[in-house]
């Protein structure tokens, strides 16, 4: 497979769709081959079933195997569906959720496949046992989403490249024209005033190191932009792809040291130190990819500047003026008779005798305010100039700040805060181009480790364990519990069983064909469902709800389910189609359920008696059927066929069938339906107990 359109149902036009998704063919092809369902799912017109069933056709090229060829009927196709809708409810991310159909089950033929896995959940299970219960590590994972790759940066506006040679400029263009402004100029005029508009430029040839420019405008110098890297020229870029993703990196590194801490293995080949450099250089952005407050201590002050300047001012002018005017309502001038003749004879005006007057007032509330505003915003030295552009010299009221100064003030604060960020972001942004496929792996690992973990916390938390594989055919397990009863109502009876050539054949014949007769409500579909359970997760490599269990694996798995009890033709006649495929000799396991409804009894036992002949007959063949006719059926039947049962020995006191459910060996159960009506009786009144009273009389 090189392409997608190498893949079955992947057409011209759903390719391009993945290939627009995952940016690339290649990346496309590595999420189909790597099961990663919840990214296929998120392509245009692909739902999670039809990624679900992609990889599945894939896998099934890949490994000559699909899930169809072991799981036989819709029954046992929903009893693994459930398997996996309770092994979900353990994962924290959908990634694993989705990727958990890539296990399935395979025949025995694919052996050395089931071996590998066991060997794998043999690990998580160990993992599981170790950190299962970590309240920090599960709470990273819940956060940990899959990486968006897709992710470009807005444009940068207040930057730009500016060149006056037309090679440059066309190169800066291709390199740089979406992510920042790229402008040809003709000369230093046109550099100076160009470059005023920006926060800050970039200068890239040698003809511009040769203009003489202003003190205001000072641009970074780039020789030769064809050897500029990505991201000395647009940090952003490089840096965005970790802002996207931040939060899932800064979890993914702490699992990386809590896994190693606890001596489990997580990306082996990177080294502590660098997983710390990552970790310290992913601390200066945040989830804009924009330097995060706190990681550099002047832009921290600029930003304050900034974002406090004008509060500040407008309150210091605020306070001033009250001061201002309280001078003023104190203030008095006496003129002596020298000031008049002076004002007489135009030796002095009377200006200037008033601005004497109220002059050291005025200075003084300035020389408050501009202490106000520097303690404020913590201004340094080189600041204080433009703060005296501020107030004008002459005594003005009220007191006003001069606006152009303030803006340009501002802008000089904007200027440099550009500046120092686009340093600061250079550094970051050169260290996190080396961890580009560190940070993809690191994700990776740590949505693939949910996966496995996921296994190990189902099999802890119901304490299950990888089952012993046996030559031959058989199945047996002790203290196994269906897991479907446990998830439903909390508790369960175990159950110890035998069926076929296993060490815990009750009577060393080695009965492959079995009856299961017994009580009505005595467990016996619930332990049909049981052993299917068993069946299955053994056949994916998964560990068993058994404490000790072995099993002859097969290469075709059966699952009938009861029978929903019409008796029409056209049920029966589909019901015998349906046997008619166990008719062959490949190793098979086959369950059935009360197949005797599909007719009337009698017929029913006769039908089940042949079938049970024909699976006999096969050595590779192990079949469980319950039915409620086992001595009708046997009176049917030559063949070898063992009958146990499941026996109820009356109702407890709160009306309980008291019952035996691991099934008597060779011994056949009556149905007991007398003890359901007998409870029913005891628990209704009047009319309605009439009734059940008259029923239970019929079994006297
Ligand atoms: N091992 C067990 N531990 C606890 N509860 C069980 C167990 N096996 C079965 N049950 C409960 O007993 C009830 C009846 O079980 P089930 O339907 O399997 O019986 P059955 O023998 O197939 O009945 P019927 O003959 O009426 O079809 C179910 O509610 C099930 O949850």
């Amino acid at each position: 497979m090189n392409g997608l359109q190498d893949i079955p149902r992947i057409g011209e036009k759903m390719a391009k769709r993945f290939q627009e998704h995952f940016g690339g063919e290649d990346r496309a092809m590595d999420a189909i081959l790597s099961g990663d369902i919840a990214s296929i799912s998120e392509v245009e017109g692909v739902g999670q079933r039809y990624a679900i069933s992609l990889v599945h056709e894939v896998r099934a090229q890949f490994e000559g195997v699909s899930m169809e060829d072991f799981l036989k009927t819709k029954e046992a196709s929903d009893i693994y569906e459930r398997l996996l809708d309770i092994i979900k409810q353990f994962t924290h991310t959908r990634y694993a959720k989705d990727k958990l159909h890539v296990y399935i089950p395979y025949p025995a033929s694919k052996k050395a496949l089931i071996e590998d896995i066991r060997k794998d959940v043999a690990g998580y299970m160990r993992t599981a046992c170790v950190l299962g219960d970590n309240e920090e590590l599960i709470t990273l994972l819940s956060n940990v989403k899959a990486l968006d790759v897709k992710c470009n940066p807005p444009k940068v506006r207040s930057r730009a490249i500016l060149t006056a040679d037309s090679k440059q400029y066309e190169v800066a263009r291709q390199m740089f024209g979406d992510l920042l402004d790229v402008q040809f100029v003709k000369g230093a005029g046109e550099f100076v005033d160009t470059a005023r508009g920006y926060s800050h430029v970039v200068a890239a040839d040698d003809k511009c190191m040769a203009f003489d420019l202003p003190e205001d405008v000072d641009p970074e110098f780039i020789p030769d932009i064809r050897k500029a890297n990505m991201w000395q020229i647009v940090p952003e870029k490089e840096i965005y792809f970790f802002a996207r993703n931040l939060n899932t990196l800064e979890c993914c590194i702490q699992m990386v040291e809590i896994l190693r801490c606890s001596g489990i293995c997580s990306l082996e080949d990177i080294a502590d130190d660098d997983i710390e450099r990552l970790k310290q250089t992913l601390s200066l952005i945040d989830g804009d990819g924009d330097v995060r407050e706190g990681s550099d201590n002047r832009i921290d002050r600029l930003m304050m500047i900034s974002r406090n300047v004008d509060n500040c001012v407008s309150e210091t002018i605020t306070a001033a003026n009250v001061t201002l005017n309280s001078c003023l309502e104190e203030s008095k001038l006496t003129l002596s008779g020298q000031d008049m003749l002076k004002v007489m004879n135009g030796k002095m005006e009377i200006k200037d005798l008033l601005e004497k007057e109220l002059f050291h007032s005025y200075s003084s509330v300035i020389k408050t305010a501009k202490e106000k505003i520097v303690a404020d915003l913590a201004l340094e030295r080189n600041e204080l100039l433009s703060l005296d552009s501020f107030f004008s010299d002459e005594i003005t009221y009220p007191l006003e700040v001069k606006q152009e100064c303030l803006y340009s003030f501002k802008q000089q604060i904007v200027n440099q805060v550009e500046k120092l960020k686009v340093r600061h972001k250079c550094n970051i942004a050169r260290t996190l181009s080396e961890f580009h496929d560190v940070a993809q792996r690191m994700v990776h690992e740590a949505l693939d480790f949910d996966v496995g973990f996921s296994i190990g916390c189902f099999a802890k938390e119901f304490d299950l364990h990888l089952p012993d594989f046996i030559e031959g055919t058989g199945i047996a397990f002790e203290s196994a519990s269906n897991l479907f009863i446990r998830t439903r109502h909390g508790s369960v009876v175990p159950i110890d069983y035998s069926v076929g050539n296993t060490s815990y054949d009750p009577d060393g014949n080695g009965s492959r064909v079995v009856l299961l007769s017994g009580v009505n409500s005595g467990g016996k579909t619930s332990l049909l469902e049981l052993v299917a359970q068993c069946v299955i997760l053994a056949h994916m490599g998964f560990p068993t709800p058994a404490v000790n269990m072995e099993i002859g694996l097969a290469e075709e798995f059966y699952h009938f389910g009861k029978s929903k009890g019409t008796l029409d033709a056209g049920a029966f006649e589909t019901t015998l189609v349906d046997f008619s495929v166990v008719a062959n000799d490949s190793p098979k396991l086959v369950l059935a359920d009360e197949l005797e409804s599909i007719t009337e009894p009698g017929a029913s036992a006769k039908i089940i008696s042949g079938i049970l002949e024909v699976l006999s007959e096969n050595d590779n063949g192990m079949s469980i059927f319950v039915s409620h006719l086992s001595e009708l059926i046997l009176e049917n039947t030559e063949c070898n066929v063992r009958v146990d049962g499941i026996e109820a020995s009356g109702l407890d006191k709160d009306l309980n069938l008291i019952v035996e459910r691991t099934p008597r060996y060779n011994y056949v159960a009556k149905s007991t339906p007398e003890l359901i009506v007998e409870r029913l009786s005891r628990k209704s009144n009047g009319l309605e107990q009439d009734f059940y009273k008259r029923l239970q009389k019929k079994f006297k």
